[in-house]
């Protein structure tokens, strides 16, 4: 234990930027399965009946169907032509269901939760969970000098939401930037050299990435290291 302790303070010690994960990471797993996405499903019908003219609703409308329609060439279910919401809701609701059944991380389906928990965060019927050890930790690193960023399948609203209403209160000034499934999927080597290239002014800093879990061949990332925790 003592020796994984001074081997992750040592990879600390050499890099320059510290990304991290949100899900099994900075936050416990059963906050995402038990409250974010239940309340996702209990909500979305309802949701999507009351915001239905806003504008920010077209847009996930949109950005859903044009995902279901590129999903329906793998034999995927398309949503109905109609333009009626007592026709499109219904289906809409299932749609995302299915999606959520099977862990989608889509950015359609993404930007749509974070649009949701907006309301959620706000109205204080959630609060974002971090492990009392990841504000310490923060609060170290950030005196050391780190720079920290996120990298979650969450969308970046999510991603903000969670740490400016989390349990400990407003944790976002410690991040300087946030990554989220529009640079690609976390099991894509190709997601990771698109932030590396955001993140780096020349000459390239080192990134520390902690995760609870790798999928995927993400070898021969140059300047990226993985630890998962
Ligand atoms: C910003 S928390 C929302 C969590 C979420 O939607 C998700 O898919 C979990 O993704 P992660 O990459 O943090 O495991």
């Amino acid at each position: 234990m003592k020796r994984r302790q001074e081997d992750f303070a040592n990879l600390v010690n050499e890099v320059d930027i510290i990304m991290l994960d949100i899900e099994g990471t900075t936050t416990s797993i059963s906050f995402v399965k038990e409250e974010l996405f239940p309340y996702v499903r209990q909500e979305i019908s309802n949701y999507l009946k009351e915001t239905w003219d806003t504008q920010l609703t077209k847009d996930d409308v949109a950005a859903l169907t044009r995902q279901v329609s590129e999903d329906a060439r793998a034999g995927v279910e398309p949503l109905p032509t109609s333009h009626s919401p007592e026709v499109l809701i219904p289906a809409l609701v299932a749609t995302v269901a299915a999606m959520m059944d099977a862990d989608s991380k889509v950015p359609a389906l993404k930007a749509l939760q974070g649009h949701m928990w907006h309301r959620a965060y706000l109205n204080g019927a959630i609060t974002g969970h971090v492990y009392n050890d990841v504000v310490e930790a923060l609060q170290q690193w950030k005196k050391a000098g780190k720079r920290l960023v996120v990298y979650s399948s969450g969308s970046v609203q999510a991603q903000k939401l969670l740490f400016s209403h989390s349990c400990h209160g407003d944790l976002l000034h410690y991040f300087s930037d946030h990554f989220d499934t529009s640079v690609g999927a976390k099991v894509e080597a190709g997601s990771y050299r698109t932030i590396l290239q955001a993140l780096h002014s020349p000459p390239p800093e080192k990134v520390l990435f902690i995760t609870d879990l790798v999928k995927g061949e993400l070898g021969g990332v140059t300047n990226l290291t993985f630890i998962v925790c």
